[in-house]
This record gives structure tokens, C-alpha cells and sequence, in this order.
């Protein structure tokens, strides 16, 4: 079975209320990584692969089936090196994952983003208050080792270029530890 210890490039899970800002660092991860990662934006997923039991038009998203995506999931997180872009995280078996970003952004802000994505107003209290009430930080902290749950601020540019230098950081020293960089 496959964990940490046997993988060559570790697998990141970015995480945090929608709007916090994960696709956009996991695609600029993606892109100023020193090795090879691929973004898997999990909502794409979901809809493209049916990994659901249809769509909720109250909530106005997918009723998530978590054991045909986690299927779908386990052999690519096998081989490493993958980015998991998704608004909660406890589904992800602790095997699989080696750094856990969860995204913060201030509400007023994180209202605006969500008000110009066009979302309607229950989603948009519902993921302000989640936000408030620190679900997703909560949720990665009972799900996962302390040392590798990670909160960064997500309000502005400097936040963003900050938070992928850091990550590309941390998997530079994450390789050194393994010795396999070079
Ligand atoms: N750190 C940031 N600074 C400025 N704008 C940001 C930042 N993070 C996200 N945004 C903006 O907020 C919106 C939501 O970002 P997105 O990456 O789609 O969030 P998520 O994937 O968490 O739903 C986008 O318009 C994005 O450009």
C-alpha cells in the first residue's frame, strides 16, 4: 500500500471555505512547482466523472458520492504528486496526504467573491458563516497530524505569491528529507 514513505513527490491537499482562493493557488502551485504536479480541481471531477447522486437545487451543488471519488482518487494519489483543490478534506484517507493548506480569508471579503461568482444569497451566508466558524481549519485539524496542517491568509496578491512560495519551499525541503532531489 502506498504512503508517504514510498512516494517521490508528495501529494498537497489545498483546502478552505469556497472563494478562500484554492483554485487559484493550486494553479499557480501547479505552475512554480520545481517538480511536476497536477491539479485536480475535485468539483471539476465530481461533475465530469457523474461521482455524485445528483444535484441539489436548494444548495445548488452536487451530492457527493465519496466512495466512487475516493476510488477514482486512490491510484493517482498513489503515484504522488498531486494537488487536491476541494472545500473540505476529511474524506482524504491520512495515507495519502503530506501537507494540508487550509485558505482563510476575511468574510466581508470572501462575501464579495462569492456575490461576483454569482452564488445565491443562502450559499453565500452559508459559506460566510462556515468561514466565521472556522468549519474547514476545525475539520483539518481533527482529520490530520498537527505539523502538517498549514493556515495561510488568502486576501491579496502579496497573500497568494506568499503562500505558493512557501508551499514550493516546503516541498523542496520535503524532497531533501527523502533525497530525492537531483
Ligand atoms: N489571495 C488572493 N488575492 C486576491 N484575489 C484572490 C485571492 N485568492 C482568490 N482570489 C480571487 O477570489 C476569487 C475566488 O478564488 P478561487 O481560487 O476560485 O477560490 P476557490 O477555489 O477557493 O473557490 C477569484 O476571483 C480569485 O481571483
Amino acid at each position: 500500500m502506498a504512503d508517504g514513505a514510498s512516494r517521490t513527490s508528495p501529494n498537497i491537499v489545498i483546502t478552505g471555505t469556497p472563494g478562500t482562493g484554492k483554485s487559484t493557488h493550486a494553479q499557480l502551485l501547479a505552475n512554480e512547482s520545481p517538480i511536476p504536479l497536477r491539479h485536480i480541481n475535485v468539483g471539476d471531477l465530481v461533475k465530469e466523472k457523474g461521482l455524485h447522486d445528483g444535484f441539489d437545487e436548494e444548495w445548488q451543488s452536487y451530492s457527493v458520492d465519496e466512495d466512487k471519488l475516493l476510488d477514482e482518487l486512490e491510484p493517482l494519489t498513489a503515484e504522488g504528486g498531486i494537488i487536491l483543490d476541494w472545500h473540505t478534506c476529511d474524506a482524504f484517507p491520512e495515507r495519502w496526504v503530506d501537507l494540508v493548506v487550509v485558505l482563510r480569508c476575511d468574510h466581508t471579503k470572501l462575501w464579495d467573491r462569492l456575490e461576483k461568482r454569482g452564488y445565491p444569497l443562502k450559499k453565500i451566508q452559508e459559506n460566510n458563516e462556515a468561514e466565521i466558524m472556522n468549519v474547514v481549519i476545525d475539520e483539518a485539524r481533527s482529520s490530520y497530524a498537527e505539523e502538517i496542517v498549514v493556515e495561510l491568509q488568502s486576501e491579496g496578491m502579496e497573500d497568494l505569491e506568499g503562500n505558493v512560495a512557501r508551499i514550493v519551499q516546503w516541498i523542496q525541503a520535503w524532497q531533501n528529507d527523502r533525497g530525492t532531489t537531483g
